[in-house]
């Protein structure tokens, strides 16, 4: 019998990361069935997401605008599987998607680039730190209530341009993102997760397929990586019990340790003022079990100002 060769339709966005994401797919494919170039072709799709620069995502719809168009072609079979940083995926898909897994996570840390200096310490009280993340504007906040933190947009390389231009003094970027744009040596250094919690989902690549296209599933199913889809589960059932705005500033982690997992929670009062944190346990064989309950756990403990209803 010969095997006829599959055309998979890859989708992705047009940025950068984007694009090296999908192509980390594409290649991890082609290597896991000996395939040739051609069996596997990346589609750019343009998103809502992508057209906004000026303003917070938070404010313009927040989650679901770097994913609709790419689900949409998913849903109307023009592409076979979408590939997404985990990160910007949100807890509840439309019906009939899925993830079917996530490359192996790559570092989840923030990494901090300062125009002068190394650390977090070195920053002159004042100094005027760009992001556009409530979860990192929170934490630093919490750790450096003296600086000055402002709205700072755009891709990696506008922002990374404002802070050697000196408009910023210093910026923190996922550590993953610059490390796959090759601009690691632009960090000055990593946030520890001690002390900073990264977002869900955050270092790892996520593939969206349709919920029962068995047959793309069964050959996407080679290059996922098991112990990131266990902490990926725990992160998202968390996530998804505190839901319902992306105006609160949220960490959380999941970890394999031996034959259990570690889940570390955060949420924040925007300015920093307050934080509320949570470590649990669980075993592997209860990973949604334990986010559920980590995130039911953290909700009975924030207050409502910061978690509506
Ligand atoms: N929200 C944008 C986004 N989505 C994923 C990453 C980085 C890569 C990753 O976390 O996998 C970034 C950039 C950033 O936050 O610095």
């Amino acid at each position: 019998m010969t095997q006829s060769l599959p055309k998979l339709r890859l989708g992705t966005r047009g940025s950068p990361l984007a694009l090296w994401q999908a192509h980390a797919v594409r290649d991890a494919l082609l290597k896991a069935h000996r395939w040739p170039d051609e069996a596997v072709e990346v589609q750019v799709i343009r998103t809502t997401g992508d057209a906004i620069t000026d303003r917070a995502l938070s404010e313009a719809g927040g989650k679901g605008l770097f994913t609709k168009e790419l689900e949409e072609a998913l849903r109307d079979r023009r592409i076979d599987l979408a590939v997404h940083s985990a990160k910007d995926m949100p807890t509840r898909l439309p019906d009939g998607l899925h993830l079917v897994g996530y490359l192996p996570r790559a570092d989840v840390r923030d990494a901090l680039i300062l125009r002068e200096g190394v650390a977090l310490r070195d920053l002159r009280p004042g100094a005027r730190v760009g992001t556009a993340s409530l979860r990192r504007e929170a934490q630093l906040r919490r750790l450096r209530p003296d600086l000055d933190v402002a709205l700072l947009r755009g891709n990696v390389h506008t922002r990374l341009a404002k802070v050697e231009s000196g408009e910023f003094d210093g910026t923190l970027l996922a550590y993953a993102g610059l490390s796959r744009l090759g601009l690691a040596d632009k960090v000055s250094s990593v946030l520890e997760t001690a002390d900073f919690l990264p977002a869900v989902g955050q270092g790892a690549v996520a593939i969206e397929t349709r919920f029962g296209d068995i047959a793309v599933d069964a050959l996407v199913v080679p290059v996922v990586c098991p112990a990131t889809g266990l902490a990926l589960r725990v992160e998202r059932a968390y996530l998804g019990e505190l839901d319902g705005s992306c105006r609160t500033p949220i960490g959380g982690l999941a970890r394999l340790e031996g034959d259990e997992i570690q889940f570390r929670g955060v949420v924040l009062a925007p300015d920093g003022s307050r934080h509320y944190e949570i470590v649990r346990y669980g075993p592997i064989n209860r990973a949604l079990e334990l986010g559920i309950a980590a995130g039911k756990e953290m909700r009975a403990m924030v207050p409502p100002d910061l978690l509506p209803h």
